[in-house]
């Protein structure tokens, strides 16, 4: 997995081999070992250099084998052996240098990049640290506050950056391996003490104290639970304060602990998960791999409303020459300037041209026949987005992929309502869409696979999240929430406040809790929803069987705030109270609290106590459970669907992995005995029956979670 040449008669040149990213698995690791040994003991070798096969130096360790019992050479002795070499080795690093495998290039005396390349030391990402060295190297080499900077983001470099921070030596545009050789051929016979990082004492930094203090207490705000950039800071504090060997006692004593966390778990399960949805399935049998997707160089999109504008920036951002139609002279006109603005600060933010001229402007819905894909984004309303379907059908050419990113409606009514039905699939992006990583793809019962296969890639090019998920009331993401948002109603019914339910949610990991999160994206939006049900009702009927509609447990606390106009941060009043209309600072309502107290009143209903554990247990075991439907349903094909859906797009703490895997952590019967207590509890609220699927999960012992699929697909060949 190492392969080893000699060139330019005296380099011996060492090529790791291990695709596609040349991860450090224990037989690169061995390869490495044993080809250094090689190079070093030969007498004609004068200098070494190390690359990687396929233009990419290294993605680090073996994630995979992070999960099994780790055996093979380790790496931390393997590359003091390169740093304590007596010849020169220069590391020659193109495409990227990752993790562990920046980490062997910082063991190297040397290291060239091709300017294309990418540097990093992302760990803390999959819930570790750089524990190969590199919390100590790193720091010695460019300084403790860049060094913090890097490590605890995460973040990659360009070739250039590193060249400015003192990574590298040098960057070229040409052969990397070349240059690298012909480097090595240059330094050979130096003297390398110089060169060995760990030998360097950390550059000085004033108020060294003061630092840490203020970088650990940024860390720890956003870090939101997660440990591991606090062990990166941790870490690099050993390396500013202690000498080498015992800064690197430090790293491992921090790394044993980060290594067999639940996070680490968590986030590397995330990792994996990511990159599985990309290979989607459909019930059908249709697949990634077996579906051709269409080519897209021209889009549309209708409706210029927020949504319409940050899907035209996201669309035009990736290169497609986008077409944006909105009939309304006034709002074409405003869209227009916000989304040359929004163009503009995005190329600045990026150092590139904006692309203004990627946009054409119409009023004309006949201005869209040449596309190859056209995204319907008007008002949510299903009379409306027929009509727009039917002209789109009328005007587009033959082959128009036709998607709409409706959140609510339904994707197979308005595919009927087309004559190529298998042209048209959902595009659910998600508010502000040039920004927010998810895409839910979604595909009806007639949806051909290369219609699924071209809004895949798209969303792909767009750097999106996509997942592909099959069409119901609220796909995958909003689904779920019902469930979630309604147990919060419930909750504030029987005792909790908004300040309460928030801070459960908020000290599990979420950003924002649901009652603020309601605040911010407005109540009136689930108002309008419910009204369409049917359940709104006048707000004068009291008692239980006020709360009863539908047959099942309702709370109108949402509606009779509407009826108050309190829609949220835009009217200034909402679950909390702000300064001003549009402002966000949320403060204690002592209007909202009385009103609560009235309300419960007049219902019969008595407050009482009720704790984080119960906030939690039934607003995500709730959530979970709905989960667990979707995927009986097969409306997601697995659960990595779902916990990609809720990491990216709802705010679910990464380090928890998503609500599946969640459910994995907490213990498959453990979630199914809490609903089950809570369902007897609250007989007359369905979302907290356990799904069936959990049930036989649970029956069938439990198994983990990358084994669900199996389990799943056995269950349903059972019934
Ligand atoms: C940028 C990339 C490298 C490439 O991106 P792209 O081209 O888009 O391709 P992808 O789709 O992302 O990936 C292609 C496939 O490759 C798989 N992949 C990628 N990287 C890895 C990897 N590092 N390991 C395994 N597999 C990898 C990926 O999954 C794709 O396959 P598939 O589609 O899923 O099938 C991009 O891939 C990328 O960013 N990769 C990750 C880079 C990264 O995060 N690297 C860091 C890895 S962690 C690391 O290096 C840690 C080092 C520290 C030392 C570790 C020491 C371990 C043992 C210590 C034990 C301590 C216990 C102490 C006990 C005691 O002492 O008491």
């Amino acid at each position: 997995m190492a392969e080893y040449n000699r060139v330019s008669e005296c380099v011996g040149l060492i090529t790791l081999r291990n695709p596609p990213v040349n991860a450090l698995s224990a037989a690169v690791r061995q390869g490495i070992v044993d080809t250094v040994q090689r190079a070093l003991s030969d007498p004609n070798v004068k200098s070494v250099v190390i690359c990687g096969q396929n233009g990419i130096f290294c993605g680090g360790a073996d994630i995979k084998e992070f999960g099994s019992n780790m055996t093979g050479p380790p790496l931390i002795p393997m590359i003091h052996a390169i740093e304590s070499a007596n010849k020169p080795v220069v590391a020659a690093i193109e495409g990227s240098a990752l993790g562990g495998g920046l980490e062997l290039a910082l063991g190297c005396h040397y290291r060239i990049a091709h300017s294309k390349a990418r540097l990093g030391l992302p760990e803390v990402s999959l819930g570790l640290l750089p524990a190969a060295g590199g919390s100590q190297r790193l720091p010695r080499l460019i300084g403790v506050p860049a060094a913090l900077n890097l490590i605890t983001t995460g973040r990659h470099v360009t070739a250039a950056e590193a060249l400015q921070l003192g990574i590298v030596d040098q960057v070229t545009d040409h052969n990397t391996v070349a240059a690298a050789v012909k480097f090595a051929l240059s330094v050979a016979g130096r003297s390398l003490d110089p060169r060995r990082i760990s030998t360097h004492p950390c550059p000085q930094q004033p108020d060294l104290d003061a630092l840490f203090e203020e970088v650990m207490q940024k860390v720890r705000q956003s870090a939101r639970g997660a440990i591991a950039p606090i062990a990166c800071v941790q870490a690099v504090r050993a390396a500013a304060t202690l000498p080498y060997a015992q800064g690197m006692e430090r790293e491992r004593e921090l790394m044993a602990t980060l290594f067999t966390s639940g996070q680490a778990r968590a986030l590397q399960y995330c990792f994996f998960a990511e990159r599985a949805v990309g290979r989607w399935r459909m019930p059908s049998g249709a697949r990634w791999d077996t579906s051709k997707p269409r080519p897209v160089h021209k889009a549309a999109v209708i409706g210029l409303g927020t949504m319409g504008r940050g899907i035209t920036v996201a669309l035009a951002q990736t290169g497609l020459s986008v077409i944006a139609v909105e009939t309304q002279e006034k709002q074409l006109m405003e869209a227009k300037q916000a989304i040359s603005g929004m163009l503009e600060r995005g190329a600045k933010r990026r150092g590139v041209a904006p692309a203004l001229d990627g946009v054409i402007y119409s009023q004309n819905i006949q201005a869209v026949a040449d596309v190859d894909l056209v995204i319907e984004a008007v008002f949510e309303d299903i009379a409306l987005k027929t009509k727009v379907f039917q002209q789109l059908s009328a005007v587009c050419k033959p082959g128009t992929l036709l998607c709409t990113n409706t959140s609510a409606l339904d994707v197979d009514q308005l595919a009927s309502e087309t004559p190529n039905p298998e042209l048209v699939v959902g595009m659910h992006f998600f508010a502000p869409a040039h920004v927010m990583k998810l895409l839910e793809v979604v595909y009806g019962p007639r949806s051909s696979p290369q219609a699924v296969a071209t809004a895949m890639q798209l969303g792909k090019k767009m750097g999106k999240a996509s997942v592909a998920v099959g069409n119901c009331r609220g796909f995958v993401g909003n689904r779920m929430l019902k469930p979630y948002i309604e147990e919060a109603f419930f909750l504030l019914e029987e005792g909790a406040t908004p300040e309460l339910v928030d801070q459960a949610l908020e000290e599990f990991g979420f950003p924002m809790g649901v009652f603020r999160m309601s605040d911010l994206s407005g109540l009136d939006v689930g108002w309008r929803v419910r009204k369409g049900d049917g359940l709104v009702e006048p707000g004068t009927a009291s008692g239980r069987s006020a709360r009863i509609r539908q047959g099942r447990r309702y709370s109108p606390l949402g509606d009779l705030l509407c009826e108050e106009g309190h829609f949220g941060q835009k009217t200034g009043r909402g679950w909390y109270q702000y300064d001003k209309p549009g402002s966000r600072v949320a403060r204690f309502d002592p209007w909202l609290h009385s009103f609560l107290g009235a309300y419960r009143a007049q219902h019969g209903l008595v407050a009482r106590r009720i704790d984080h554990q119960e906030v939690l247990e039934r607003c995500l075991y709730a959530l979970i459970n709905e989960g667990f439907h979707i995927l009986d349903d097969g409306i997601a094909a697995g659960p990595e669907d779902i916990d990609v859906i809720y990491v990216s797009g709802y705010g679910w703490p990464r380090h928890r992995g998503g609500p599946m895997f969640y459910a994995n952590m907490v213990g498959l019967a453990k979630v199914l005995e809490r609903l089950e207590h809570y369902q007897q509890l609250h007989p007359e609220v369905p979302h907290l029956q356990p799904s069936s699927l959990l049930r036989r999960l649970v029956a069938s012992g439990s198994p983990p979670i990358h084994k669900w699929g199996e389990a799943i697909k056995k269950l349903h060949s059972q019934l």
